[in-house]
């Protein structure tokens, strides 16, 4: 099915520290016109605009062959019509095939419901993507964590069904279906065969959602055990699953997850290897894949202060360079970057320093 998923191609010296070369599914990748890949940008809300420009800053120094179509979209309540902006969004990305996107706000109130869900469900990309990696030079409790979350992206308790029956009762409704089931199974195996890894752990909560936990951790085992007999799959209860990813996090490689937990899995993910400024992740589907940060903030709170950590949006590019086949550009970027956070010289405050992220994004532009 994706048969087009790229093998780990990295350099050597990029190995240890690089993470895996990302899927691609066997949908046809986005033309070139001019030589170039036009690719949608959605800088999105809160930090979105620092850390896409520095992507953008990079990719401009690098000369990396992609025009961004630029579609400003918002969450914010006060921010024009959400209609028009997330239609033009979606038109975009079906036109390009391809996208990188920042985190849209969602206020927690009754009416205003996820964009971000929104357009994973328009263009169906159902796999979410996300590498939980150490990244030398950043210092964890643990070390040596090297998984992947493979996250079912469009159903499951994101299905969006609510109502409230009677006053005080409220009835939400998780959708889980074979058909979707079987198919994040298939790309989180997939993604191990062509990556090199060897157990696929599905999540789940079988043990009190019967009916559809239990489809989702029967589907997988069913689907490991008739088609990839070489990889060796288990399961374990999500609870389980959250005490073991912070103290044995090392035993996981690849777990494949229903939404919710897995929005919770890549939240520990990220806390295990530095913050939510470094995680990257991918969303794709048969015909569309987008990049965003694996474990989606937005960071309202410090919008506009010039400190975000731009590493999480930067190796999301990176995947998505990888993604067009332009391995050579995202080789140097994401060196670059690990350079630069090795050293330790310059770094955001998140991570521990007192640098801004034009000076990061200095720091990096300084090594290519
Ligand atoms: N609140 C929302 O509108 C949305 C929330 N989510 C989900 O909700 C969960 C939590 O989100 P929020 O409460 O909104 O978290 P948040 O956006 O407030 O982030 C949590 C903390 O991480 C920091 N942070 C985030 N990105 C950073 C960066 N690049 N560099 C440095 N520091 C950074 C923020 O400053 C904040 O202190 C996540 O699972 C996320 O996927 C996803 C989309 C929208
Ligand atoms: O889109 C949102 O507001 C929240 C979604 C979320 O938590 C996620 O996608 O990980
Ligand atoms: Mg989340």
């Amino acid at each position: 099915m994706f048969s087009s998923i790229a093998k780990r191609n990295l350099t050597q010296s990029l190995k240890t520290r690089s993470f895996a070369s990302v899927a691609s599914t066997d949908a046809g990748l986005p033309k070139k016109y001019g030589g170039k890949y036009t690719v949608t940008l959605i800088p999105g809300d809160g930090v979105g605009k620092e850390i896409t420009s520095s992507v953008q800053e990079i990719f401009k120094n690098v000369g990396v062959p992609v025009e961004f179509e630029k579609i400003d979209v918002s969450g914010l309540p006060s921010d024009g019509k959400k209609a028009d902006q997330i239609t033009e969004a979606v038109e975009s990305l079906k036109r390009n095939k391809i996208g990188l996107k920042g985190i849209l706000y969602t206020p927690n109130d009754a009416i205003n419901k996820s964009l971000n869900v929104a357009l994973r469900k328009e263009l169906d990309i159902f796999a979410s993507l996300v590498l939980i990696k150490n990244i030398p030079g950043v210092d964890t409790k643990l070390k040596d964590i090297d998984f992947v979350l493979v996250r079912e992206n469009t159903e499951g308790e994101y299905s969006g069904l609510e109502h409230q029956s009677v006053p005080g009762v409220v009835e939400s409704l998780k959708i889980v279906t074979k058909y979707k089931t079987e198919r994040i199974a298939r790309f989180a195996f997939d993604f191990a065969l062509k990556n090199d890894r060897k157990l696929v752990t599905a999540i789940h909560k079988a043990n009190i959602m019967k009916l559809a936990d239990g489809l989702f951790r029967q589907t997988v085992k069913d689907i490991g055990a008739s088609e990839y007999p070489q990889i060796e799959v288990k399961d374990m209860i999500v609870d389980n699953s959250s005490m073991q990813a912070v103290s044995w996090p090392q035993q996981f490689d690849i777990m494949v997850t229903p939404n919710l937990y897995g929005s919770i899995l890549s939240n520990i993910g990220a806390a295990l290897v530095g913050g939510p400024g470094l995680v990257p992740g991918a969303n794709f589907g048969r015909e569309h894949a987008v990049f965003e940060p694996g474990c989606r903030h937005v960071g309202l709170d410090i919008k506009d202060k010039n400190v975000a950590n731009p590493t999480a949006m930067i190796l999301s590019s990176t995947m998505m360079l990888r993604h067009l086949g332009l391995n050579s550009y995202a080789d140097v970027i994401s060196q670059a970057t690990y350079d630069v956070l090795k050293e330790g010289k310059i770094r955001t405050p998140d991570i521990g320093g007192n640098s801004t992220t034009t000076e990061f994004t200095k720091a990096i532009l300084s090594k290519l």
